[in-house]
């Protein structure tokens, strides 16, 4: 029979430093996300970022923590229980870290029967942070605990024309009302390393403005040129002027050369140029977390104001949309085979 895996990132259990360490210890000790050799991750994970952040992102967590759990958590359980009631096979969430792991939600699929899964990574575009690391962690929990199952990956999604749709509409939603002069798509940013690490064709961007952004290079296993294409698709649908939009990335940790523009950077630059009005869509998330509710929605409101801005809003995840909902069962019920897959 055949289940569907929803996998999302994770976050601690509670907004307390006592639980955001273990977590962010399973997370950053992940050979994807610090990609050096495992000494010196040891090193710069468990003898230098533990021993402050964990108290720092408690902080940050204890600001957008809901009643019922991290919004992430639950946002995704709600998104799992809606897309559950739009088709018939077993639907289950697992999250890459964290207590909700990705063991226990292939357990629950074979509890019910499912001996072939499709895992969906809840991300639009692959980074090796991110998408391929559910992936190997699915494949390997699959090897050594579910033999028997049959697991195929739902690709990234980033350019899919139903996909870029359903978030245009939702955009579209969210700026009714809003008199803005500019609109900032800001992406979870990555090391630079990483866009080269993780290109099997080594046919890599130049990691430079005009690379990803002219069509010139279609290489589409690049995260930062699948961040390009998303927008150009939103930006085509929703007929928006380019001198009014912009890239950015966001939540980079120091040291390493990350993707640039650097979302705070932007923030100040389009303040000083006279961009007083702006709009902050976060596209490499599809639901709410701490990236997007604290970092964009409080921290970058903060930084933005301060700056010179007037006005500003940030623009949800799809969340649990209705559209989003429907389009994720269209794909799930329309998965015959590895040959026939939606994306
Ligand atoms: C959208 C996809 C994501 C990519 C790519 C990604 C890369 C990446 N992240 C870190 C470090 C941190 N990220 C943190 C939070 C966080 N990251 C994503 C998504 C991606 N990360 C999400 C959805 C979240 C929020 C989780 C939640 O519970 O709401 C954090 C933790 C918080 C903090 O201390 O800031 C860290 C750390 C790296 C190093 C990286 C690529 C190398
Ligand atoms: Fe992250
Ligand atoms: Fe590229």
């Amino acid at each position: 029979m055949k289940g569907v895996l929803l996998v999302n990132l994770g976050s601690p259990d509670s907004p307390t430093a006592k639980d955001v360490k273990p977590y962010l210890d399973e997370f950053l000790m992940d050979e994807r996300v610090i990609d050096t050799p495992k000494w010196l991750r040891n090193i710069i994970v468990r003898g230098i970022i533990l021993q402050t952040r964990p108290k720092k992102s408690a902080e940050a967590y204890s600001k957008i923590w809901w009643e019922e759990g991290s919004p992430l958590i639950v946002i995704s359980e709600r998104f799992a229980q809606k897309v559950q009631e739009q088709t018939q096979m077993p639907v289950a969430l697992g999250m890459r870290y964290g207590s909700m792991t990705i063991k226990k939600g292939l357990q629950e699929l074979k509890d019910k029967g499912v001996d072939e899964v499709l895992l969906v990574p809840l991300y639009p575009q692959y980074a090796m942070s991110s998408f391929e690391t559910v992936v190997v962690k699915a494949m390997e929990v699959q090897s050594q605990d579910f033999p028997e199952m049959k697991v195929t990956t739902l690709p990234a999604f980033y350019g899919n024309q139903d996909y870029i749709e359903v978030l245009s509409k939702s955009i579209a939603k969210g700026l009714q009302g809003f008199e803005y002069d500019h609109i900032l798509f800001s992406y979870h940013g990555i090391p630079e390393r990483h866009i080269r690490k993780s290109d099997p064709t080594k046919f890599h961007c130049k990691i430079d403005q005009s690379c990803c952004s002219t069509n010139s290079v279609a290489h589409h296993t690049c995260y930062r040129h699948q961040c390009f294409a998303t927008t150009e698709k939103v930006k085509a649908i929703l007929g928006l002027e380019a001198t009014k939009t912009s890239i950015s990335f966001q939540s980079r940790l120091p040291n390493d050369p990350w993707l640039k523009p650097f979302t705070d950077f932007e923030f100040e630059r389009l303040a000083k140029e006279g961009k007083t009005k702006l709009a902050v869509i976060t596209p490499a998330f599809v639901a709410d977390c701490l990236e997007t509710l604290e970092e964009i929605a409080m921290e970058g409101k903060h930084q933005f104001l301060e700056a010179g801005g007037e006005s500003y809003i940030h623009i949800p995840c799809l969340n649990e949309n209705e559209d989003w909902v429907s389009l994720m069962a269209k794909w799930v019920n329309t998965w015959e085979s590895e040959e026939t897959l939606p994306i």
